[in-house]
């Protein structure tokens, strides 16, 4: 947002807080279960974001201040939980035995009642009125386009809504083998894990903790849930609309907390089941400190193959435009590097990225703030991007103007850096350009028919398996590089991009045995229940069964 745009929606704020009846009709549009009003938020007006345990809204004794991403105001004062405070919390998670709330012998009306809740709400957050107050929600504090805000309350409610009726208890089915003789029968049952922790990111607010959240409770779990603080307001008002579609108020404890006190109560509290999202770095160390008790969906370093036939390249331009810039490139599935054909280098195909790169901009949010990244780690990392031979800035490379994004958080152009396969591939450069930057960043790359062996050993070395888009209708393409690389949800085909899962597709990385999933019944099921197997063995023995001699 330039300078002019921020005072100018600063006056704005202001005047409607000035009037009476302005100020009236916005809360008018404000549902009942919300107790912020999106664009009333601002460092004269602050919202406050509360922890829910034990059935009750409590606060903290500290504030934790988050300023505006786009101008730098006090505008969110967060409750947050501190070490010495987190006793009821860890009260609350050990009420909980391993067998959960419910599971397929005990409490079963309890699948059912998830299906009302998850009906109640996906009709709920359905609302017009509705999507648009969380689309604005998720907008102040993880800036993005109105238009990717409200895909991500759109994928969320749609989620909702595929749980509805008998899907939560058919998520818990179970099948039987028959046994040796008769009266002996295998069951297999889906069984929850009881105390469980969740732990989210800053860049989906709504749909990353939301789907986790009611994936955990419809399968019997008793979760701990805990969103970066920056963007934790949006699950506050998330959990006060659960709560009005009859979310019993004990089955979830809501936190604010920075990371060391999340720590410190997942030691003491000791949920059976974390799943993490997040960077690779706090994963690992977690992993470590529960021994393995973890799932992970951790960072992403995405690719794009680009393959022999060319064709329809305004397309293709358009979706690795989205794919790498959308939401700022804070998606962990944005495009990282692109490996592209050479039969392309002729197509106009890096024109025309560069072209709708420069569309972009801060007034829309089509590019804004980078969260975690700041603009002298990015102007950093290029410069020592550049430093390998025969790489080039293809655009971008550049801080944004005009704007008052606070220091602490990054402002830089949609930015594509050249760097030769061969290069990418020398040991010293590798761990160099295969860094996750967070952010409007990707290295784009050339290959000929005889590198495509380099580009897969390039997809090999990485450690990160996340997503990857093959674009092409070439089938035995597809076939050889499909069947030689790992990743987790992978896009293949013509229209074949990096992001945009919606909650139909899979999520989630390969390759990892800690790997954790995201959307689907599959995801569900995998993430939040463990396998158990009751074999029946009730007789009758038969009629003239003697001692056998010993074995
Ligand atoms: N694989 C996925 O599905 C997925 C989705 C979104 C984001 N990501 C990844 O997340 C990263 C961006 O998010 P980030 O930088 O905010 O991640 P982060 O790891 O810094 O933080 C994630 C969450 O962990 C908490 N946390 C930090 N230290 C902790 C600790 N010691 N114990 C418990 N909790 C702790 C944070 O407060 C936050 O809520 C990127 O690497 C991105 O690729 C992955």
């Amino acid at each position: 947002m330039s300078r002019l745009v921020s005072r100018r929606h600063l006056a704005a704020a202001a005047a409607l807080r000035r009037s009476p009846a302005a100020f009236a009709s916005r809360w008018l549009h404000t549902p009942a279960f919300a107790t912020v009003s999106p664009e009333e938020i601002s460092g004269s007006s602050p919202a406050e974001v509360q922890n829910f345990v034990q059935g009750k809204w409590i606060k903290s004794a500290n504030w934790n201040w988050i300023v505006d991403p786009l101008n730098g105001e006090k505008f969110i004062k967060v409750g947050e939980v501190q070490g010495s405070e987190i006793k009821p919390f860890v009260e609350s998670l050990s009420k909980c035995p391993k067998h959960g709330l419910h599971n397929p012998l005990r409490a079963p009306e309890r699948y059912l009642m998830y299906g009302d809740i998850s009906t109640k709400a996906a009709h709920m957050l359905g609302q017009p009125e509705v999507l648009d107050f969380f689309a604005k929600l998720v907008q102040r504090v993880s800036p993005k386009s109105y238009q990717q805000a409200l895909l991500e309350v759109q994928v969320s409610q749609k989620f909702l809504e595929n749980f509805c009726g008998d899907q939560v208890r058919f998520l818990a089915r179970s099948f039987a083998v028959p046994g040796n003789h008769v009266g002996q029968m295998s069951n297999g049952y889906r069984w929850p894990f009881g105390p469980v922790a969740i732990i989210t990111p800053f860049n989906f607010p709504l749909e990353i903790p939301l789907l986790q959240l009611m994936g955990a409770l419809y399968m019997g779990n008793k979760p701990v849930l805990k969103v970066d603080s920056k963007v934790s307001i949006v699950m506050e008002q998330m959990i006060r609309l659960l709560h009005e579609c009859g979310l019993p108020a004990e089955d979830v404890d809501f936190i604010n907390s920075d990371g060391i006190t999340m720590n410190k109560l997942l030691l003491e509290a000791n949920p059976k089941m974390t799943l993490f999202t997040g960077s690779s770095r706090v994963a690992e160390k977690l992993a470590a400190d529960l021994q393995g008790r973890i799932k992970l969906e951790d960072a992403g370093f995405d690719w794009k193959i680009l393959g022999p036939d060319v064709q329809e390249v305004d397309y293709i331009s358009w979706v690795c435009d989205q794919d790498a810039y959308a939401c700022s490139g804070q998606k962990c599935s944005a495009q990282s590097m692109l490996f592209m054909h050479k039969n392309w280098s002729s197509s106009g195909l890096l024109e025309k990225m560069k072209r709708l790169s420069e569309r972009r901009k801060l007034e829309d949010l089509t590019i804004g703030p980078v969260l975690t990244v700041t603009t002298a780690t990015m102007i950093e990392h290029m410069n020592n991007l550049l430093k390998i031979p025969g790489s080039k800035v293809l655009f971008g490379g550049e801080p944004l103007e005009n704007h008052s994004i606070p220091e602490i958080y990054g402002a830089f152009k949609p930015t594509a850096v050249f760097v030769p396969l061969v290069e990418i591939l020398k040991n010293g450069n590798f761990e160099l350009v295969t860094k996750e930057i967070f952010g409007p960043f990707q290295v784009v790359t050339e290959y000929s028919e005889e590198q495509l062996d380099l580009v897969l050993e390039a997809c090999e070395r990485m450690n990160a398996h996340l997503t990857a888009a093959v674009v092409s209708n070439d089938k035995l393409f597809l076939q050889e590089v499909l069947g030689r690389s790992v990743n987790g949800t992978t896009y293949a085909g013509i229209r074949a991009r990096t992001t945009g899962a919606p909650q139909n597709h899979w999520f989630g990385p390969a390759g990892d045995p800690r790997g954790a999933g995201i959307g689907t019944p599959e995801a569900i099921k995998l993430v939040w229940s463990c396998h158990r197997e009751i074999i029946y063995d009730i007789g009758p023995l038969p009629k003239k069964w003697a001692l056998p001699a010993a074995t």
